[in-house]
């Protein structure tokens, strides 16, 4: 069984909480498990979570799911931009996948409910790349 960890930002959790439901719901499906979580405070606090789930080498690839609502400046972007630079980054230097479940930027709240299937697609990609990979 491929094991996968989550790292889960609590920042607008009504809906990363929905995005994590959909994922341990597809990953049952593909024959997979969540087997660890983290929840950080936001998506931009995510590397460090993701880096001490690596480190401890318990799971077969790691997804993260957040979601990034726009405000009143471009905060969002930057948000989004650095923290998808170190997720690719910790998955190169680790040599596993770390996918990405971040919905955003640029993004409404009612776009945000919208892509709450980012949790899936997150899921799929991690079980595809375990797999490809071996
Ligand atoms: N505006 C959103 C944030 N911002 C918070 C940062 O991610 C981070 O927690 C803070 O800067 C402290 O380091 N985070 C989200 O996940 N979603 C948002 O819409
Ligand atoms: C993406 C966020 O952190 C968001 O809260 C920023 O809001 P603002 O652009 O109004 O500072």
């Amino acid at each position: 069984m491929i094991k996968i960890g989550a790292v889960v930002a609590e920042f607008n959790f009504d809906i990363t909480s929905m995005m994590l439901e959909l994922a341990k719901q597809h990953a049952k499906f593909l024959d997979a498990e969540i087997t660890e979580t983290i929840v950080v405070p936001g998506v931009f606090d995510m590397p460090i979570a993701i880096k001490k789930m690596l480190d401890d080498g318990n799971v077969d690839a790691v997804i993260t799911l957040g979601c990034v609502i726009e405000g009143d400046t471009d905060h969002d972007q930057v948000v989004v931009a650095q923290a998808s630079r170190l997720i690719a980054d910790l998955s190169l230097q680790y040599n596993k996948p770390v996918t990405l479940g971040i919905s955003g930027p640029g993004m409404t709240r009612l776009e945000a409910h919208k892509r709450v299937e980012y949790g899936k697609r997150a899921v799929e990609a991690a079980v595809k790349l375990v797999k490809v990979l071996e």
